[in-house]
């Protein structure tokens, strides 16, 4: 047994048991590192995520690349919009290494209308790492109190999960540039112009009024819808959609009345760049435990795990190589 103090450096740089229990290729690309112990790991991963290689981190410490556009000419809408926000020699690197090493999820779940049951299933690949303001992670990467620091780990009905390196050098960077505060990321993976995100606002009261919200494309160009939500006093040209075709690099924050006014979109689409693959990440700030609880649900669910196959060019099922 180790007897090493553990903080949450050692704790996501040491490859644990479990670290090891890693497919061939992501094996493979740990040793590829100089710093062969560069990974994240936590109980609740399927496997451990390397952290960013030591170039992609020198090019992202320059986002970001362009000035932020302020959208607000239409009622209610809040959008700072970046294009791009990471440097164009990073965003296809980071693309591919976030396609590469992270697990996702295609997820299930059923919804009640009524006395009708209706079985859903998600049109993309998803994934979630964080966990609301009223919790943290310890150095072992046990969810504790944020103010007492006991253990909370029996009052979620799911497991929290820190960010990898990975993505938490990006949410420093989105803090830094736009002076929020995020405790999630959510990362869709847009496989095809088939997979898609319906009309929807993320609006969710464990959110906060006003949530800022950072969206970030990377991969294929697809276009972002926006409308505003219906209301009786709407004449046609507030409610006509609005489009951003957003291109890999790209951020879009959006803030204030946006959420709570406004609907936004990925439609399906044929031809085009869509087919190459789209990774979305958003970061937010969850306020309470029913916030954690959603994100799970919905983003990991109790299905199988996915993970990218550079020979076959897409998401396939993985399976533990320990288990039988
Ligand atoms: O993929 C996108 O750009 C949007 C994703 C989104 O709206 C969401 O995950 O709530
Ligand atoms: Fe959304």
């Amino acid at each position: 047994m180790s007897k090493r103090p553990r903080t949450l450096e050692t704790f996501f740089a040491q490859p644990s048991k479990r670290a090891r229990a890693v497919p061939d290729d992501a094996a493979s690309n740990m040793e590829r590192n100089t710093t062969a112990s560069a990974v994240s790991n936590h109980p609740s991963y399927p496997f451990a995520v390397p952290h960013l290689p030591p170039e992609l981190q020198e090019l992202l410490n320059f986002a970001p690349s362009a000035e932020g556009q302020i959208i607000n000419d239409r009622p209610d809408l809040d959008l700072l919009y970046y294009q791009p926000y990471v440097p164009k020699e990073a965003s296809r690197d980071l693309s591919e290494f976030l396609r590469r090493e992270l697990f996702f999820y295609r997820v299930g779940y059923k919804i009640k209308r009524g006395s009708i049951e209706t079985d859903i299933d998600t049109p993309r690949f998803t994934t979630v790492f964080g966990i609301d303001e009223t919790a943290r992670f310890d150095a072992d990467g046990r969810p504790v109190d944020a103010t007492t620091g006991k253990a909370t780990s029996n009052t979620y009905k799911c497991k929290p999960r820190p960010m990898p390196q990975c993505l938490d050098a990006l949410r420093q960077l989105t803090e830094n540039s736009t002076g929020c505060t995020f405790n999630f990321a959510l990362v869709n993976y847009y496989a095809s112009g088939n997979d898609s995100i319906s009309y929807h606002s993320d609006d969710e009261r464990f959110l906060g009024t006003e949530p800022a919200i950072a969206s970030f494309t990377l991969g294929a160009k697809r276009d972002f819808l926006m409308k505003h939500k219906p209301t009786p006093a709407n004449d046609a040209s507030e409610t006509k959609p609005m489009k951003l075709p957003l291109a890999s690099g790209d951020m879009v924050l959006m803030r204030g009345l946006t959420q709570s006014r406004w609907l936004h979109s990925i439609p399906k689409r044929k031809g085009g760049e869509a087919d190459k693959g789209r990774i979305n990440i958003t970061f937010r700030r969850a306020m309470v435990k029913g916030g954690t609880e959603n994100y799970y649900h919905y983003n990991v669910g109790n299905g199988e795990v996915y993970k990218w196959d550079d020979s076959k060019r897409e998401m396939v099922q993985w399976r533990n190589p320990l288990s039988n």
